[in-house]
């Protein structure tokens, strides 16, 4: 099987994309909650990004504000620059083309993305006729191709078939099969395997490691898992109550947390970092969003505060080449090793 064409591999052809002062609020009831503060960073062509942290720190939100798909009432500010584009400042027209073609995103659940009342051959269509110019056999053939890149069985005799009468771990597969019709360059996936079992995940995440060598499409993964984070990512850009608390590639991270957080998350796995565990065992809550403490948001769950730490929030700042620390006392934390 030919899959997709080498001739078409994107490999060379990436683009970088930039984000900064990424910011997402949302004005509920007169009082705006600020989901995403102030976030950036940036994706390399072929390089894949984790994001981590607790449920709420806002990992969701970032990923879709890339695309302008934070859910209303969003207002979203800074800049997602993208082969040049300001993403945030493009006209709608130009976002469409974007969307789905250049840069595609997989959500969590699978039965919300997939439309239940078409067939997965004409949901595939869809994305082929918008982002190819492949006539209507061709597109039957590449649809066929893309079913089996992502390891549907018999994938010709699925294609009349509906998204119900797929399981929860082929429906995932049959998303990113329609996500990767527009072979797009960059692949935002809101945690792609959370629902699937230890097996499927491993499939799912090997493939799309795969399709980033074949493609050189880089990915933003984002995962509550440091498991699937040392096995996929090159980097990762922990968050924390809707702030990039550190970044680093996995490695030097995994070796020599600096943030406290961080530092918190990975004494929640044991050591090697790559079994599959859920991040549980930092105590407390992170912050309401309404009610955010002063100073660092960290502060009330941690064992290095200091008075300062009450009240001025760190910046993000480089420390070391290629790692960055919002934190006051990133030297102790690091002095003081894994938990
Ligand atoms: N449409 C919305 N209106 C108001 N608040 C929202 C909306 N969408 C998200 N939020 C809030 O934004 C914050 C960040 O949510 P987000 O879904 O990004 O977190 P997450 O890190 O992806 O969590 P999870 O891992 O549970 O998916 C949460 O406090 C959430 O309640």
């Amino acid at each position: 099987m030919s899959a997709i064409p080498a001739e078409r591999a994107r490999a060379g052809q990436g683009a970088t994309l930039s984000v900064r002062d990424l910011t997402t609020s949302f004005d509920t009831s007169g009082s705006p909650v600020t989901a995403v503060d102030r976030v950036s960073f940036d994706v390399e062509p072929g390089q894949v990004l984790g994001l981590v942290g607790e449920s709420g720190s806002g990992k969701s939100v970032t990923l879709r504000s890339l695309l302008r798909l934070a859910r209303a009432p969003a207002e979203t500010t800074g800049s997602v620059l993208w082969d040049g584009r300001d993403i945030l400042a493009l006209p709608e027209a130009k976002l469409r083309a974007i969307r789905g073609n250049e840069i595609a995103m997989i959500f969590q659940e699978p039965m919300t993305a997939l439309n239940p009342v078409l067939t997965v051959q004409r949901q595939i269509d869809e994305s082929l006729r918008a982002h190819t110019r492949l006539s209507a056999r061709d597109r039957r053939v590449r649809a066929i191709e893309l079913l089996d890149l992502v390891g549907i069985p018999a994938a010709a005799g699925r294609l009349d078939d509906y998204p119900h009468q797929f399981s929860g771990g082929m429906r995932q597969r049959v998303m990113i099969a329609i996500a990767l019709a527009g072979e797009p360059r960059l692949l935002l996936a809101d945690e792609p395997t959370t629902a699937l079992d230890v097996t499927i995940q491993d499939q799912i995440l090997k493939l799309i490691l795969d399709l980033r060598e074949r493609l050189g499409m880089s990915v933003i993964l984002v995962t509550h898992d440091l498991g699937v984070v040392a096995q996929t990512c090159d980097r990762v850009a922990v968050m924390y109550a809707g702030r990039i608390v550190e970044t680093g590639e996995v490695g030097e991270i995994f070796r020599e947390p600096h943030h406290p957080y961080t530092r918190g998350l990975l004494g929640s796995v044991p050591r090697g970092g790559t079994e599959r565990r859920p991040l549980l065992s930092i105590e407390g809550t992170p912050p309401s969003l309404a009610a955010m403490p002063s100073g660092c948001a960290f502060h009330p769950r941690c064992s290095f505060r200091t008075d300062i730490c009450f009240a001025v929030s760190p910046p993000l700042e480089p420390f070391a080449p290629g790692r960055q620390v919002a934190c006051h006392h990133h030297q102790r934390v690091a002095e003081a090793g894994l938990p």
